[in-house]
């Protein structure tokens, strides 16, 4: 039977101490709720002496939350300890979680105490704080930097006054992970009555160890982690929760214990921290990140279609994502893409209608950083357009225009078998490029309507474009897609020419024409 990981989430303080995140009572307490639904063992809600703006959050958190313990941060001084008492009134399960810091910089620098000071005030603290509730939790900040004998002092003396979590706190992310493990598996052996208290950690991130500080910690005895939704916290962050669940979760050969956390609740948590906070998330964060679950490259895509445990060590679903995703892009091979091209319902009829469109759609790929369904279908659409007649074609296009000057383009096509090329200047670089077409394929026609659409968002977006000629009481439309709106447009165009010249009424340009 293996142990119980506590799961003590800090968002709501430590986490809001990030500058910028800082939270209104109403939206600590949809945080709240949602680390409620994930079964989020301790939910630690504010500071409740840091302003009467806290002190309500911290009092609406513990009036909302009903399954998890609510718990509020105090220094070790009395006014403290009453401010976070009297805000968790109303929690059906509370806890105060008070500290005083231990480190010789800290106790000489900030608090000017002896260290038997110290101990004076974490004990009285401490029995301050079980006149309010039986689970108290102490910590002694930045034990990350303080002496071991002097820590196996302080938290025998916490636990004798009444101390049930003994949090140790790596206050300024400056520990490795195996010494570390090894302070922890040492204060657990050394401390005389260790047994009556769960031992817990705290992990910043200024090292970027935040993470396997607190696994390593797990590994020596800790029983309880302390960490936030997206690593938000101070300064570089603390160890965040999602990484930390999953890994444990993941590698159950590591670990003696495990949590009660509902982890598909994971994603949804990480969504409403980062939009309430403005803070966003990484793509490549793990667990949360957007490309957590993507694959772009052809070999991983093959090797995740054919078993997606090749190159997934955890299932998307279970972390709240509705599925893992194939990103279609430059780096993607034919077996990625014919599969996503079947479930948009294209099928094709062999192998060298597979690899045209392949072509083409690296084509794009080069030109754009991500493949969108939208760009798939105008991808083959416009093949539609260029198989029903590829009398004539596109082949070059350049144009210029710059401010003061008249933009003028030259632009290359094919008819039949020859290639002829033409200049026109016009309004702007469309206009001068469509002048230019028809220039050598002379229709005579009128353009009725030119209308443009972004097939998908940002400034690499394909453009669509379609073009409407009338000639001779003959109305067609043509369309043309690329990211270059100049380029999509003389697409159009010459897709709309193709369909005026139907066979019949083609007239093949003459010698001399160019
Ligand atoms: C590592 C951590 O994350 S600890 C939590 C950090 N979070 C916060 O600080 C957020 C909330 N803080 C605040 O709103 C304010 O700092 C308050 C309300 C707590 C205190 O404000 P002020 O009374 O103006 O004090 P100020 O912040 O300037 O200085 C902190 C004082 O607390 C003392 N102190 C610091 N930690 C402790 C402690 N654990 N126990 C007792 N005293 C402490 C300092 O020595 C200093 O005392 P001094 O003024 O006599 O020198
Ligand atoms: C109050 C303690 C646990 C803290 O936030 C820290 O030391 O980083």
């Amino acid at each position: 039977m293996k142990d119980k990981l506590i799961i003590f989430d800090t968002t709501l303080r430590d986490g809001e101490q990030s500058p910028g995140a800082s939270m209104t009572r109403d939206e600590k307490v949809r945080i709240a709720r949602a680390l409620e639904r994930m079964k989020v063992d301790v939910i630690e809600a504010g500071f409740p002496a840091a302003s009467q703006g806290d002190f309500e959050a911290v009092q609406a958190v513990a009036d909302a939350i009903k399954d998890s313990t609510v718990c509020g941060l105090a220094r070790a001084l009395d006014k403290d300890i009453d401010r976070a008492g009297e805000a968790l009134k109303g929690a059906r399960s509370s806890r105060i979680h008070t500290f005083i810091a231990t480190s010789p910089i800290h106790m000489q620098k900030k608090l000017n105490m002896t260290p038997d000071q110290v101990i004076e005030y974490a004990v009285r603290a401490v029995k301050r704080a079980r006149q309010y509730t039986d689970n108290v939790e102490f910590s002694p900040e930045d034990a990350g930097r303080s002496e071991e004998d002097f820590l196996c002092r302080i938290l025998e003396a916490v636990i004798d006054a009444g101390a049930r979590t003994l949090n140790i706190p790596d206050t300024v992310g400056y520990s490795m992970p195996q010494q570390f493990g090894a302070t922890i598996a040492n204060l657990i052996q050394r401390i005389p009555n260790s047994d009556k208290a769960i031992f817990s950690v705290h992990c910043h991130n200024d090292l970027g160890l935040a993470v396997a500080n607190s696994l390593s910690a797990v590994m020596n005895g800790a029983r309880q982690v302390e960490c936030t939704i997206n690593g938000l916290g101070e300064r570089a962050g603390n160890a965040s929760l999602e990484e930390v669940v999953m890994a444990v979760r993941t590698r159950q050969d590591f670990f003696n214990c495990d949590t009660g956390l509902d982890a598909r609740e994971i994603v949804t948590c990480s969504k409403l921290v980062s939009s309430i906070t403005g803070f966003p998330v990484q793509p490549n964060k793990a667990i949360v990140g957007a490309n957590a679950f993507a694959h772009e490259s052809g070999i991983h895509q093959d090797g995740v279609l054919k078993n997606r445990e090749t190159y997934e060590i955890m299932r998307a679903e279970d972390v709240g994502w509705t599925t893992n995703r194939m990103v279609l892009g430059k780096h993607s091979g034919r077996n990625a893409f014919k599969t996503r091209m079947a479930e948009l319902g294209v099928d094709f009829a062999g192998e060298a209608e597979l690899n045209d469109a392949f072509f083409r759609f690296k084509q794009l790929a080069d030109k754009k950083h991500e493949i969108f369904d939208e760009d798939l279908q105008a991808l083959i659409s416009e093949q539609g357009f260029e198989a029903e007649d590829e009398h004539i074609k596109l082949v070059a296009l350049k144009v210029c225009s710059e401010t003061g000057e008249v933009p003028n383009a030259t632009v290359t096509i094919r008819v039949g078998g020859k290639e002829m090329t033409g200049c026109a200047q016009g309004g702007g670089a469309v206009d001068a490029s469509l002048k230019a077409i028809e220039s050598l394929v002379k229709t005579g026609a009128t353009l009725a309507l030119y209308s443009v659409n972004n097939i998908t968002n940002g400034t690499d977006a394909q453009g669509e474009v379609t073009v409407r000629l009338e000639n001779a009481g003959r109305i067609v439309n043509g369309s043309g897609a690329d990211t270059d709106i100049v380029i999509a447009s003389a697409k159009a165009y010459i897709n709309a020419v193709n369909k005026l010249q139907s066979p019949d009424q083609r007239q093949h340009p003459q010698k001399g024409d160019v």
